[in-house]
């Protein structure tokens, strides 16, 4: 019996709903450890096929989906003849109201989604996926280590996205880097984390008007993508709207344009994540008037 590991698997983006905080965007990277006896190759299981497999299961079953209690009282799902579901979630501040193709959602046992019941939820699909010789699986999720540095859960759709990014309720935890005339500005990237803790990141072209449950406000979004139609009923006050999609690259250039104009004279520049490991950088301020630059920042350093 032998036992081997695979760290970094996969990073699962996805957003679940809270029966407190509403929709919340989630970054967990996938750490896997498998034992069992050893294969002719002397192997217990290839890591190759760990790799490709495995990883695939896990981001086709996780990744980019609105993952859901079906076991909570705040659920209602309904599954439609089109392919399409639609389901509503009451909860403290309101209503979240969601109609997309069956493949955005994932509905889990439970009263709550937990990092424990995903777990339990990979572990599973996992022994699905390897040989007979494979006798023990084990998972373990765990968020990117940003020490004290701050971090925001962010939901969001990106309509034109040719992959799962379309899905109108996905999300990321994602940390932000603030310089401040060229120094760490611990300050403002509290701000935007309290500005942006638990938010969805609606574009405002695709909203469709407001909806009123009981006198409370709720912002209506709606879009066709190449997956099928999404519409998205959520209350006024756990959104931000931006004007453009929201991209990684635009949310970098959106913080440090209102950086620029929240503190004119000032020069910044943002290292803003999206989820692990990547994200986009922009500059805006005194010593570039009126113009941000942005660049998409693939395996950036760990905040
Ligand atoms: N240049 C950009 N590319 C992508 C952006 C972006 O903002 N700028 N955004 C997305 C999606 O929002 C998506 O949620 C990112 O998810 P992620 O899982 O990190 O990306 P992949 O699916 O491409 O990677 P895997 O690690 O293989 O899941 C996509 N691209």
């Amino acid at each position: 019996m032998a036992t081997l590991f695979v760290e970094n698997l996969t990073v699962v983006d996805f957003s679940y709903l809270h029966a407190k905080r509403g929709m919340v965007g989630e970054s967990w990277i996938v750490d896997l450890e498998l034992s069992g006896d050893l294969d002719a190759q002397g192997m217990v299981f290839d890591f190759g096929h760990i790799k490709k497999a495995l990883k695939q299961a896990v981001d086709e079953r996780v990744d980019h989906r609105l993952l859901l209690p079906g076991e909570s009282d705040l659920l209602g799902l309904h599954r439609r003849d089109d392919g399409h579901i639609s389901l509503e979630w009451r909860y403290l501040a309101g209503e979240i109201r969601m109609v997309a193709p069956a493949d955005s959602i994932l509905e889990l046992s439970g009263t709550a989604i937990t990092k424990a019941g995903v777990t339990l939820y990979l572990m599973d699909l996992i022994r699905d996926s390897v040989p007979d010789n494979v006798t023990e699986v084990r998972v373990v999720l765990r968020e990117q280590d940003t020490g004290t540095a701050p971090f925001y859960h962010y939901s969001h759709g990106l309509k034109k996205h040719d992959g799962n990014c379309q899905r109108i309720a996905h999300g990321h935890r994602s940390g932000i880097e603030i310089f401040e005339n060229g120094r760490r500005s611990r300050y403002w990237e509290k701000l935007w984390a309290d500005r942006w803790e638990d938010i969805y990141i609606g574009t405002r072209s695709d909203l469709e008007g407001t909806y009123y449950v009981e006198d409370v406000p709720h912002h209506r979004f709606r879009y066709d993508a190449e997956q099928g139609h999404f519409e998205l009923v959520i209350p006024e006050d756990h959104c931000y709207l931006v004007d453009t999609d929201s991209t990684v690259e635009n949310l970098a250039e959106h913080i440090a344009e209102e950086l620029a104009r929240e503190a004119p004279g000032k020069r910044f520049r943002v290292r803003a994540f999206e989820g692990v490991g990547k994200g986009a950088i922009a500059e805006a301020g005194e010593d570039n008037p009126g113009r941000a630059k942005a660049g998409w920042l693939q395996g950036s350093s760990v905040l």
